[in-house]
């Protein structure tokens, strides 16, 4: 296992999720993204359906520029009135289309393996920021709130203008918002990228098997800025079409997230993070992330 502080990568061997399965949903992702605008619409996301289900390309965006890709986004789900006020937004049901047969057996399979996956990673993450391993465990991370975003981004075409890669900007440079991401991206096109301490986007290219782990919003300041949420873009400057399947493993819905005492104590008590509500957090972007 390779780590370095800007991203930690989890190679094939040992983290327990079949290649076959890790392949599987990309080649079915594919299928999805080629059917006709007509069959894809079918699952249209909208405030609605919970935020859940299928954007086009441009709808998603990120500092107010669309993002060039699309996508199916699904969430834990959330019973009416679970979380009260806090939850109202995100309640709804998965859309799962229904053509390619098995897409959402396989996508719940693969988020089942996932999320045993991370909660394994965050024991690790606790025992090395000197707490349990159980530190994110109930109140904090024991009823793990998750999302799965399904997400295509169309290749350079032929077309002059768009020949130029700061035109085709297939997600701006943003964060993510809980813990941790498993991105489980397209082999062979070189797309993600990473921004390090000294400002330079570095690329995470693609190693088959294996995840690009990405900390999130909520780790960092659990952490108290111990771990940084990275900063990430994607640019597919290829002429191909590129699929990546993104887990994010994230707090309880309803976490009341602060630095842990652990990491406060490690840090000289010096930097502060506030508090948040991860809900709160998840809402606040969701809200300003797509023009409908
Ligand atoms: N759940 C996550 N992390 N989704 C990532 C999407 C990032 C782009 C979004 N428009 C934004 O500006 O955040
Ligand atoms: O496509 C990728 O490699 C990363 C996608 C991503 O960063 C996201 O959806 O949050
Ligand atoms: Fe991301």
């Amino acid at each position: 296992m390779f780590i370095s502080s800007l991203l930690l990568r989890f190679e094939q061997k040992g983290h327990g999720i079949p290649e076959s399965l890790i392949n599987d949903v990309k080649n079915i992702t594919q299928k999805f993204f080629d059917l006709p605008y007509e069959e894809k619409i079918k699952i249209k996301l909208t405030p609605a359906t919970g935020y859940r289900g299928y954007q086009r390309i441009g709808e998603n965006i990120t500092k107010g520029i669309p993002d060039m890709h699309e996508a199916i986004d699904c969430y834990k789900e959330i019973q009416e009135g679970m979380y009260g006020a806090l939850g109202k937004t995100m309640e709804g049901c998965n859309q799962w289309p229904l053509n390619p047969p098995n897409f959402r057996a396989l996508m719940e399979e693969y988020v089942n393996l996932c999320t045993d996956l991370s909660r394994k990673i965050m024991r690790g993450i606790a025992l090395a920021l000197g707490g349990s391993p159980f530190e994110f465990e109930g109140v904090r991370a024991g009823d793990a709130f998750w999302v799965l975003r399904i997400i295509g981004y169309p290749g350079l075409s032929g077309a002059k203008d768009q020949k130029k890669p700061e035109n085709n900007i297939g997600c701006g440079a943003h964060t993510d918002y809980g813990l941790l991401t498993l991105v489980n991206q397209d082999d062979d096109i070189t797309a993600l990228e990473v921004r390090n301490m000294s400002g330079e986007w570095i690329s995470a290219p693609p190693i088959p098997g294996t995840f690009v782990c990405n900390i999130g919003d909520m780790l960092k300041i659990y952490s108290n800025g111990l771990y940084e949420s990275t900063l990430h873009r994607v640019v597919n400057s290829s002429p191909k079409y590129r699929v990546c399947v993104a887990y994010f493993y994230e707090t309880n819905f309803d976490a009341a997230v602060e630095p842990l005492d652990i990491c406060k104590q490690r840090t000289g008590e010096t930097k502060q993070f506030g508090r948040a509500v991860y809900g709160e957090h998840l809402v606040s972007k969701v809200t300003t992330n797509f023009v409908m």
